[in-house]
């Protein structure tokens, strides 16, 4: 194919030589890396099947046959699905000693015994593989998507090669992350494989809770109604009862994000060690915290919404004018309670304070905060504040129920109102906490936590050969 020049390069630079760097596979990949690479100043060549065929490689790059194209460059980029690597062995003679680039990714997780990498690096065991750039998409190479990862994982044995690749990924704008050896292509070809792994459980367990609590309500305020009352309630589903599942799921959610670190407290009390590993479930689930946060702090956003709203329903106007106009002609007054404006004020307030408290924790989530805060004061917010914000929307629920807490009155079919289900979980939590901030249980914690060993396996009357005592 003819060279041509449509294409300048913005950062070429006169009086250094162009490095020439080689692409196999002329598809969507290679061709959008293609482009990018000679904006920035590359020479490029293509190796491909059908050097004649490929007439849409963008102008000023040369295309030769695989064999030819590797003789151009030491730097050769396999632009190439794995399973179509197998010719690569009949040029091993060729590409010996050269820097092999593997973009590649796979369709599943664990698709094959070894990562493509290693895989490439089987077939051609003289050359230096690297792997690099399958994180990012053709698509955010050809519209220069900012908002797009900028990060490029980048993996080998062989250092200068691994230099040489992350000297590329610079000079394209992009970010190169020293993953190390290529044992870790692996991890690497699995990040875009992966479908918000760690929000999963958080949404499916918010799903379980909402659709819980939903069809719970829906017992208690529809169905009953209608079954003794022949009343008509369907019109709660809007706006009422939505208005207690999402502050439940929120107190809830809340209460599995401490549950885990209370629970993992006891395991370390009991084992009287911290050298042994959490069960899987329950590593995952510390893991998942922030997830689980952030989704009961988006609950919490929409309880807030919605009791907005409260005092311009017609339901809840229509009730008011209702009251007074009855008492206006029973000629009854109501007499001012100073303890219910007591308990309706707090509440309220414990809502707003706990809010505030719960969006202060959203915010140190975001990365550019976090970064801002060391390892102490990231703590502090989370743990501390944390609790308090547990505690704080807690006590509002507490006190929303105030009297009507457990009395008769307000079972339904022997169903209690649905926040007192709903406190179980943040009750069990904090009281278990308070029982572990006992200064004599604590005191055992922290000493676990520093390293002591109730029962230590590598005691110096073990390592002298004595029986431990
Ligand atoms: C809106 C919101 C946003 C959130 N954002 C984030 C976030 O960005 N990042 C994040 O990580 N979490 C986040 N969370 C989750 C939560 O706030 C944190 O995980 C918090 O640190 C949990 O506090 P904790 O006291 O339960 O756990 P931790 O302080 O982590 O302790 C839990 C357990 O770990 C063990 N442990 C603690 N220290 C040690 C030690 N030195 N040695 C051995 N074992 C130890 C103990 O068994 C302890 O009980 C968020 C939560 C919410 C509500
Ligand atoms: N598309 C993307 O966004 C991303 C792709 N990748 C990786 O880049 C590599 C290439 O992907 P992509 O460009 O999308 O794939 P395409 O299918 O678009 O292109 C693959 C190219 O491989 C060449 N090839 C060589 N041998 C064969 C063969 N036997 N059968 C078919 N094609 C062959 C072909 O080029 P020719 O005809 O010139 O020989 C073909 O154009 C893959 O490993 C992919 O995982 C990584 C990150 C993102
Ligand atoms: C600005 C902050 C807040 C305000 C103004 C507020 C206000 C209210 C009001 C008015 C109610 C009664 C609703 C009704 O009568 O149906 C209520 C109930 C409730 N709130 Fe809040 N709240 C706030 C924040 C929170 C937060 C952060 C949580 C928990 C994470 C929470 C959890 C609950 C729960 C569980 C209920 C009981 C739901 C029910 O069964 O009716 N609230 N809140
Ligand atoms: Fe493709």
């Amino acid at each position: 194919m003819e060279k041509t020049t449509d294409v300048l390069p913005l950062t070429m630079n006169s009086s250094e030589k162009q490095e020439t760097v080689c692409i196999f596979g002329t598809g969507d990949f290679g061709q959008s890396l293609g482009l990018e690479m000679l904006q920035c100043g590359y020479s490029i060549v293509f190796g491909s099947r059908n050097p004649r065929m490929s007439s849409l490689l963008p102008n000023g790059a040369e295309v030769l046959s695989y064999s030819e194209a590797a003789q151009k460059s030491d730097i050769i980029i396999i632009a190439i699905h794995r399973e179509h690597y197998d010719f690569l062995t009949e040029l091993t003679e060729v590409l010996n000693g050269k820097i092999l680039v593997d973009v590649s990714n796979n369709l599943k997780i664990k698709q094959y015994p070894e990562s493509n990498a290693e895989y490439l690096a089987q077939l051609v065991p003289g050359a230096h593989v690297v792997k690099a750039f399958n994180t990012i998409s053709a698509w955010a190479l050809q519209s220069r998507a900012l908002d797009a990862s900028r990060q490029v994982f980048v993996c080998g044995n062989d250092s200068k090669a691994k230099q040489r690749v992350m000297d590329i990924v610079r000079s394209l704008g992009l970010t190169p992350l020293d993953k190390g050896s290529l044992m870790a292509a692996n991890e690497i070809e699995n990040y875009p494989l992966q479908l918000f792994t760690m929000w999963k459980f958080p949404f499916y367990l918010s799903a379980v809770l909402c659709v819980f609590f939903f069809f719970y309500c829906v017992i208690r305020e529809v169905i009953y109604p209608y079954v003794y009352e022949k009343k008509d309630r369907t019109f709660r589903l809007a706006i009422s009862i939505p208005n207690r599942v999402f502050p439940i799921a929120a107190l809830t959610l809340l209460a599995l994000v401490y549950l885990p670190g209370v629970i993992a407290a006891i395991l370390q009390l009991y084992r009287g060690t911290k050298y042994r590993r959490f069960p899987d479930w329950l590593d995952h689930w510390m893991l998942c915290r922030k997830q689980l946060g952030l989704i009961a702090l988006g609950f919490a956003f929409l309880h807030v919404l919605y009791t907005l709203v409260i005092p311009i329903r017609y339901y809840v106007r229509w009730t008011w004018t209702n009251r007074t106009i009855a008492q206006a002609i029973a000629k009854k007054e109501s007499p001012f309670s100073t303890s219910t404006a007591w308990l309706s004020d707090s509440y309220v307030a414990m809502g707003m304070l706990g809010f505030f408290l719960f969006v202060l924790l959203g915010i140190t989530s975001l990365p550019s905060v976090s970064n801002m805060v060391n390892w102490r004061e990231f703590r502090f917010v989370q743990s501390k504040l944390g609790y308090l914000t547990l505690i704080l929307c807690t006590a509002h629920t507490l006190v929303y129920g105030g009297k009507r807490f457990l009395s008769p009155s307000s079972l339904v079919w022997y169903l209690p109102s649905a926040y007192v289900i709903a406190l179980i979980i943040p009750c069990t939590v904090l009281v278990i906490k308070f029982i572990l901030i006992l200064p004599c249980i604590d005191k055992t914690l922290t000493r676990i936590r520093e390293g002591w060993e109730r029962n230590p396996k590598f005691s110096e009357s073990a390592l002298n050969g004595k029986t431990d005592i």
